[in-house]
């Protein structure tokens, strides 16, 4: 595994942590690619109950790398594998909790709204700046995310790219519980171990029960943003925020 993602195993629970806190935590390909291996790995492990996506350092993450889409957008294998990451994430059977302090910008808010229970310090900020960036929304966060909040303040939040902080994401129902700041993974494995104790069976067949009934949703509009994803990296409206952020105007 790439030092970036670092994962541990403690009690059943599996910690997966993005690990580079001097970029925010900001996503490569290969990051995905650690990603998906681990989430392959542990569907295969009865040892593993839990899962939970944290970060390093103070931050959990400003999203997708910013140098990365400009080469994303060139070679389309690339963008596949963020792509069969985001599969992965949707279609995952264990119980998956996200833990949040600091910035969680782009995928790194739009993945915790694949997570089963999100666990967010007061300090946390989430984003959506995909429309600022030129872009559209991804990791089905067109459907996931007005389910949640409603389609007004999903709206607001896509277009506007406006920071949430935790305190109004927890009121909007994208948080679980919150907590200080360098408590999350604490609260986040309390609540982990408490599922660890369930009885398995019930525990994964409830789970599909909640997701059934949107999983073919949620896997379309993947598909349908990922199809738009792709053509809007390489629009003149997206390239011109790319440089703009990597010459830091
Ligand atoms: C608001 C910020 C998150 C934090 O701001 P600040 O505290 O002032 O920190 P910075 O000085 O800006 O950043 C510190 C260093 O990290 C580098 N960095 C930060 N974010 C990224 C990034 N996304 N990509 C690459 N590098 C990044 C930054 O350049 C600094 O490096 P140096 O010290 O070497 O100069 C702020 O950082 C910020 O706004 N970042 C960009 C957030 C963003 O727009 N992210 C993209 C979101 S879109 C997305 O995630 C979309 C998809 C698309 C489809 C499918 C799946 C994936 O994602």
């Amino acid at each position: 595994m790439p030092d970036y993602i670092s994962e541990q195993v403690e009690h059943g629970i599996q910690i997966l942590s993005l690990n580079r806190p001097e970029k925010k935590n900001a996503i490569t390909v290969d990051m995905y690619q650690a990603l998906s291996d681990a989430l392959h790995r542990t569907e295969l492990d009865d040892t593993i109950k839990v899962t939970i996506i944290t970060g390093i350092g103070p931050d959990f993450s400003a999203g997708n790398d910013i140098r990365d889409f400009v080469e994303i957008a060139h070679v389309p294998e690339k963008m596949a594998s963020i792509m069969s990451f985001l599969q992965t994430l949707t279609s995952y059977k264990k119980p998956l909790i996200g833990c949040v302090e600091g910035w969680a910008v782009g995928v790194g808010a739009t993945m915790m709204l694949h997570c089963d229970m999100v666990f967010a310090a007061r300090n946390a900020q989430f984003v959506f700046p995909f429309v600022q960036l030129g872009l559209v929304p991804e990791a089905a966060s067109s459907f996931l995310l007005p389910r949640i909040v409603g389609h007004q303040r999903a709206f607001e939040m896509l277009m506007f790219g406006e920071p949430i902080n935790a305190e109004m994401a927890y009121q909007l129902g994208m948080v679980n519980h919150l907590c200080e700041p360098k408590e999350a993974l604490n609260l986040a494995m309390n609540y982990a171990d408490r599922l660890t104790k369930l009885p398995t069976e019930a525990v994964l067949l409830s789970k599909d029960l909640l997701k059934c009934r949107t999983i073919d949703d949620i896997q379309m509009a993947l598909m349908r943003e990922g199809r738009i994803f792709k053509d809007r990296l390489l629009s003149d409206e997206a390239q011109v925020q790319f440089k703009r952020f990597l010459k830091k105007e």
